[in-house]
């Protein structure tokens, strides 16, 4: 036997042994007892939090600054559990594919996010990168107005001034425009996502929105839906002189997966590949018109990066990633230890001497806290998406 083939041997003989402990531990993330008590420590742990930010109101007219940057170490406290059970917990693997000449910058300065919204947990892989660029307590992002409603991460959301749309322009060209320009004093770096496409990709929306791109003499795109292109101008005309650059982001998953939250929690890995572009904002046109057919013409280049995707596996440039942080899981972990040990003395008192009707209040509670988790998770399920872009609104209602 050549040594390569005793190497082989080895790997898998060890490779048995290691092949079990993994299948057990598998074996444990999936099992329900397991996502309560994740869900459990994210949804007491995000209100105490919301509380907590609620407290700093009256902070906010002493100083303004103090309290944003009070709000973004309680918002770290929040959207860091959900990296950690995307990096910790899951194991899921993001990879970034970008020029080793921009690295240096992200993190050290304000930008806009531009990324493709084909995935129900696009939003957390950006999260982790967030994290690993020190910057996710202060990310933003331009939302649907129905997340504002969602209890721990849109109340969080609300004091960490992110913008909100209705996505009715008419209302939104006033709103949006004034909640830019409130961060032009933001005292910490923030990243600013932008999902151009305004929704998640479906074959229908993609079907009605080729038709849009057919009407307008537009090239086809096999990956994306047509951005939409008034929110990216409003966005970079109020963030001028805020955002250094455009992170022109394109995600996608190896092997066709097709990753989801519930995934995550039960402990199922992905392999996240993110090509990022660095554009500085000057090389942006001003012109509204301009600028719309600037961000078609870069679509269609992430169409072609998605193509190329799908025929290599990778996406173009050289690997760059940066390493995980422990501060996520270890901000879990403090969390996890605060709130488990009184459930447990609340659970043993329950046990020794909980009256029935206690005990059937309390599993009455905690049915109704799983089942408003569980439809916290349903809010990033597309198959329970919006009906936005299901159809052509005639132009006159834009
Ligand atoms: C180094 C690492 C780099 C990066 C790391 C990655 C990311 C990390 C960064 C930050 C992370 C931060 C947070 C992440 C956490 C959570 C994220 C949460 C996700 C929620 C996000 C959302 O809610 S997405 C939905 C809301 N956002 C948007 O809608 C944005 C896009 N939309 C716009 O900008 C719109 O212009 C608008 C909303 C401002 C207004 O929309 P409205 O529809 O009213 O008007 P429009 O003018 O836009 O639309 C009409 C025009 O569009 C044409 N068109 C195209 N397709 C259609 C169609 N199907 N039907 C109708 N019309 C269509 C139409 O022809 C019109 O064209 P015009 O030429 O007239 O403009
Ligand atoms: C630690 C694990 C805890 C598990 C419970 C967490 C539940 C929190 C989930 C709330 C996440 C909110 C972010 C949703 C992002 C998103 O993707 O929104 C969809 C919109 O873009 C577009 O909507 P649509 O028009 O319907 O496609």
């Amino acid at each position: 036997m050549d040594p390569f083939q005793l190497e082989m041997q080895c790997v898998l003989s060890t490779g048995g042994e290691h092949s079990r402990k993994m299948g057990l531990l598998q074996l444990l993330k999936s099992q329900f007892i397991c996502h309560l008590i994740i869900c459990y420590v994210f949804l007491v742990s995000g209100l105490i939090i919301n509380l907590l930010q609620l407290c700093t109101l009256p902070l906010w007219l002493l100083s303004k600054q103090l309290a944003r940057r009070v709000n973004v170490r309680l918002a770290y406290c929040i959207s860091s559990q959900m990296v950690a059970a995307l990096e910790w917990w899951s194991g899921t693997e993001c990879t970034l594919y970008t020029d080793p000449e921009s690295y240096p910058l992200y993190g050290n300065e304000n930008a806009i996010v531009v990324m493709n919204h084909s995935f129900e947990i696009d939003f957390l892989c950006g999260w982790t990168f967030c994290e690993r660029f020190g910057v996710l307590g202060s990310s933003k992002v331009l939302a649907k107005k129905e997340l504002a409603y969602v209890p721990v991460i849109g109340w969080m959301w609300y004091f960490l001034e992110i913008v909100f749309c209705k996505r009715r322009w008419e209302e939104d060209r006033t709103t949006v425009a004034h909640s830019l320009q409130n961060l032009q004093d933001y005292p910490e770096n923030f990243w600013f996502l932008l999902f151009c496409e305004g929704t998640r990709l479906t074959p229908k929306k993609h079907q009605v929105s080729m038709q849009v791109a057919e009407s307008k003499g537009l090239p086809k795109l096999k990956y994306h839906l047509l951005p939409r292109t008034k929110g990216f101008w409003i966005t970079v005309q109020n963030l001028r002189g805020t955002a250094a650059a455009v992170y022109d982001s394109t995600l996608n998953f190896r092997n066709n997966e097709t990753p989801t939250l519930l995934g995550i929690l039960n402990g199922k890995k992905y392999h996240a590949d993110l090509y990022v572009r660095r554009i500085p904002l000057e090389l942006i046109p001003e012109d509204e018109a301009e600028c719309a057919a600037w961000l078609h013409k870069l679509y269609q280049e992430k169409d072609s990066f998605q193509e190329q995707y799908t025929q290599t596996g990778r996406f173009p440039g050289p690997i760059v990633s940066p390493p995980c942080r422990p501060w996520s899981l270890i901000n879990w972990l403090f969390w996890s230890c605060l709130l488990l040990y009184p459930l447990g003395l609340l659970l043993a008192q329950l046990i020794i001497s909980g009256s029935i009707l206690t005990i059937v209040t309390s599993v009455a509670l905690c049915s109704a806290a799983s089942l408003g988790v569980r439809w916290m998770i349903g809010q990033t399920e597309i198959d329970k998406g919006s009906n936005y872009g299901n159809k052509e609104v005639p132009l006159n209602n834009n």
